[in-house]
Parts: structure tokens; C-alpha cells; sequence
């Protein structure tokens, strides 16, 4: 079985298809006009003079960093062979929760570009003092520096009602860097997915920052094509049937022309035809892969529950798993004496039985089940009840709930979960 994955294969050079994979210039498909602006600024570095500060904008997927880093890449070649330092130093301010945190990360990546110590520590020292080391940094090792700020409207930092939003602050102090910190040239390309950012800028980072702007569109499904056909090369020749390219592309326009889905996408029907062991990719392979990227999607939300809904929705995902095989069915009256054991397990407050089936309904809502309402007949002095059906493998929703640190301690209480959906399914049928 490893033997035959290792010699077949539909790829021929899967990095192709990767996302992050660095292409060259001549895989780009269209974006004249971002390429032509982004290179009539930034060539300025080639006779030593700072570029215009500038701001990409546009949604996900659009091409903002590839357009950009292509352009800086042959910039900082040709500047190296004339002996004139040019650099870049990107961040991405999703994950950073302050200014502090931001100049740190500049400085990290600064010493990390120069082969250089970090010189200053991460934390109990003040700001300006990461800024001084930064500044320090540049000045030994560059001639010109762009500071790239991904996702800038993210770095939000830990804010007062009051207080303006950290990025505001990063900007305005990085664009004047050139004026009163340090002898180098300083310029500052910002990427936001936020068409209205400027607006949210203070005044004064406003006034210093003031960027050619550079929008970015979506791609429709033909583009998307486009760039799809631009890297066939990544599968064996033939590998791909005919509709492959025009449904992948298809299905990626539908969620705002991302090319980073349609790649994603791309690769994924590759490895499902791989892993069917086909050496051509079909369409049912595209269909099956775009299934599992809204299995997933759908799946996250599960992970936005509260606990009380999480707990609710493992009772119902137990009592379907635990049943016959391949079940994926769970009674409400099965599932509400299964949800009480394990509130009592996790010494959780119990809600009651109506409270517990609103919940889980609430996340039918989110495409994981569907519930119908059913008759105990004669049974149990009669009454209704509701009968929830999984729309994928429980036991998947049950995998995906126990990430949650709170919800993975009933991971260690199967033998015993399992004894009381057993007891509560007979009595449910005796009655
Ligand atoms: N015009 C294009 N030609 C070829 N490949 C493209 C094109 N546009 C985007 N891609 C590919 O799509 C992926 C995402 O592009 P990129 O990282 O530039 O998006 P972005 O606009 O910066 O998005 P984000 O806001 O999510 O960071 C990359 O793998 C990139 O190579």
C-alpha cells in the first residue's frame, strides 16, 4: 500500500499547487495594472530613493502579497548587484495583540534578515526601547527598507474605548522613522482586506502615511481558470480530465474568486484521486474534495459553541455513534439522559430536557443534523419526541468537540458512556 502511493502518483510537482509556494513572476496570470503600479514605485529604490508608502487592498486571495513580493524580490536582486542593500520586512498582525508585540516582531525579523542577535527582550522592557533596537538594526544593515504590515487592520492592540487602535500608531510612527529615527530610507506597504480602512486611521497616521492605493478585485471564474491552467504542470501529463479545471474554478468563485481556494481545492481533488489510487483526476474526485473543504468549514463552527451547547450536541453524537453500526441516528429521549450523566461527569449545571433539545436544533441550523418529530404511540403514556439525524459520521463532530480542553475529560468516560446509552436504549425500547 505505501509502496504503490510512493510510485503513483498524479502530481508530478505537487508545490505547485501549494498556496504558499513561492512562483515565479511568469505564473502570474493578469494584475497589469497592480504589477505596473506596484513596479513604478518600488523601482524608485533602483536610483536610492524612499518609495511612496502604499496600501493594497482587497479581498482574500486576490493576489495583494504575490504581486507585491514578486516585484520586491527583483528589486532587492538588482539592488544587491549594484551593491545597494534593499529590504523587506513583513509581519502579519493576525496574531499580534499589541504595538509592543508588533515592534517586536519587526525587530525578530529585522535580526532574523541580517543573520543578527535580537539584541532586546521580549517583554519588561519598554516599546521605544524595541524601536531603538530596530532602528539600530536597519540603520547597520539596509540602505532601504519597505516594513510590509499584513492584515494591518487587525493589530487592533488592547485598546480603551478612547484610545485609537494600535495600528494607527505603528503607522504613523514607522512612516516618519525616515524623518527623525534613522538615516536610511523607510517606507511602508500596508495589505488589508478592509476596502475602508484608511477612514479608521487617526489624522495624524493618516497625514504621515498617506499611500498610493492599490485595489484589488475578486477573480471571476474565468481568471480563476486562468491561473489554474498556469500551473497544470503540477500533475502528470493528462491527469487532468477536461471539466476538472472549469469546475474547481466554478466552485472557488462562488466563495468571493479566492485563487488561494481554487488552488486549495485544486490540489485536494489530486490527492483524493491518489488516495482512490486513479491516475486521472474527475470530476467526482473535485465534487468529493469540495464536499470535505464544507465538511470542515461547517465543522469549525461546531468549535464557536458554547459548553452547555457542546455537551447538549456530544450526548447526541455518542447516542448515534454508539448505536448500530453506521448509524447515525440519536432519539431525544435517549440522548437527554445521556446528556444528564455527562453534565454529572463534568460536574456541569444541568439544563432541562426542553432547553437541551433547543440546543440541539440550534445546530441543525448549522447544517449537521437534521431532526423530525415522532410519536411514542402507546409507549411510555405516549407523547412526542425527536428523532435527530447526523448529515456526517458522528463520530467526527465527537473528535472535532473534544479539542475543547473542557469537553476532551469525557473522552476518558467511554466504557462508562457507553454502558448508559445501552441502559437508556433498552429502556427506551422496553417502555
Ligand atoms: N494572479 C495570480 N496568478 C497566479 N496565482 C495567483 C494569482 N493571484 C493569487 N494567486 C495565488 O493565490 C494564492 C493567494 O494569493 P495572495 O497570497 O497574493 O493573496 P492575498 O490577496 O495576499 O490574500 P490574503 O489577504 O488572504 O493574504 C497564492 O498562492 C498565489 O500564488
Amino acid at each position: 500500500m505505501i509502496e504503490q502511493a510512493g510510485e503513483e502518483s498524479v502530481f508530478r510537482n505537487r508545490n505547485l499547487v501549494e498556496p504558499d509556494t513561492i512562483i515565479d513572476r511568469d505564473r502570474i496570470v493578469g494584475r497589469d495594472d497592480q504589477l505596473r503600479t506596484v513596479v513604478s514605485n518600488l523601482r524608485k529604490v533602483l536610483n536610492e530613493n524612499r518609495p511612496p508608502n502604499l496600501l493594497l487592498y482587497g479581498p482574500a486571495g486576490t493576489g495583494k502579497s504575490l504581486i507585491f513580493d514578486a516585484v520586491a524580490r527583483q528589486i532587492r536582486d538588482i539592488s544587491k548587484n549594484r551593491g545597494y542593500e534593499f529590504g523587506t520586512l513583513r509581519i502579519n498582525c493576525q496574531n499580534l495583540r499589541s504595538l509592543d508585540e508588533a515592534v517586536y516582531a519587526l525587530v525578530r525579523e529585522a535580526a532574523h534578515d541580517l543573520n543578527e542577535e535580537i539584541g532586546v527582550a521580549r517583554h519588561g522592557v519598554s516599546t521605544s526601547t524595541k524601536y531603538d533596537r530596530l532602528y539600530d538594526l536597519l540603520d547597520e544593515g539596509y540602505d532601504s527598507v519597505v516594513f510590509v504590515l499584513d492584515e494591518i487592520d487587525l493589530l487592533l492592540g488592547r485598546r480603551s474605548s478612547s484610545s485609537e487602535p494600535a495600528y494607527s500608531d505603528l503607522i504613523y510612527q514607522l512612516s516618519r522613522a525616515s524623518i527623525e529615527s534613522i538615516d536610511i530610507q523607510v517606507s511602508v506597504a500596508a495589505l488589508t482586506n478592509d476596502p475602508e480602512f484608511m477612514n479608521n486611521l487617526d489624522a495624524r497616521a493618516e497625514s504621515s502615511f498617506n499611500p498610493r492605493d492599490i485595489p484589488f478585485s475578486d477573480y471571476d471564474a474565468n481568471q480563476l481558470q486562468e491561473i489554474l491552467r498556469n500551473r497544470e504542470d503540477a500533475f502528470i501529463q493528462d491527469a487532468l480530465s477536461e471539466d476538472v479545471i472549469p469546475l474547481t474554478s466554478a466552485f472557488a468563485a462562488q466563495s468571493h474568486g479566492d485563487a488561494r481556494k481554487a488552488i486549495d481545492l485544486l490540489r485536494k481533488a489530486g490527492d483524493v484521486a491518489n488516495e482512490n489510487g486513479d491516475l486521472t483526476v474527475t470530476e467526482n474526485h473535485v465534487r468529493e474534495a469540495q464536499e470535505d473543504v464544507e465538511t470542515d468549514r461547517s465543522l469549525k463552527l461546531v468549535e464557536g459553541l458554547t459548553t452547555q451547547k457542546k455537551i447538549s450536541l456530544y450526548a447526541t453524537a455518542a447516542v448515534a455513534e454508539f448505536g448500530k453500526s453506521g448509524s447515525t441516528t440519536a432519539s431525544s429521549r435517549v440522548a437527554f439522559p445521556v446528556y444528564q450523566f455527562l453534565t454529572d461527569v463534568l460536574d456541569a449545571d444541568g439544563r432541562t430536557r426542553e432547553t437541551f433539545n433547543n440546543y440541539v436544533r440550534e445546530v441543525g441550523t448549522y447544517g449537521q443534523l437534521d431532526h423530525e418529530r415522532k410519536s411514542l404511540g402507546g409507549k411510555q403514556g405516549g407523547g412526542m419526541y425527536l428523532m435527530y439525524e447526523f448529515k456526517r459520521d458522528p463520530g467526527e463532530i465527537k473528535k472535532r468537540l473534544e479539542q475543547d480542553e473542557r469537553i476532551a475529560d469525557l473522552s476518558h468516560h467511554e466504557d462508562g458512556l457507553k454502558r448508559v446509552i445501552q441502559a437508556q436504549k433498552r429502556n427506551f425500547a422496553e417502555n
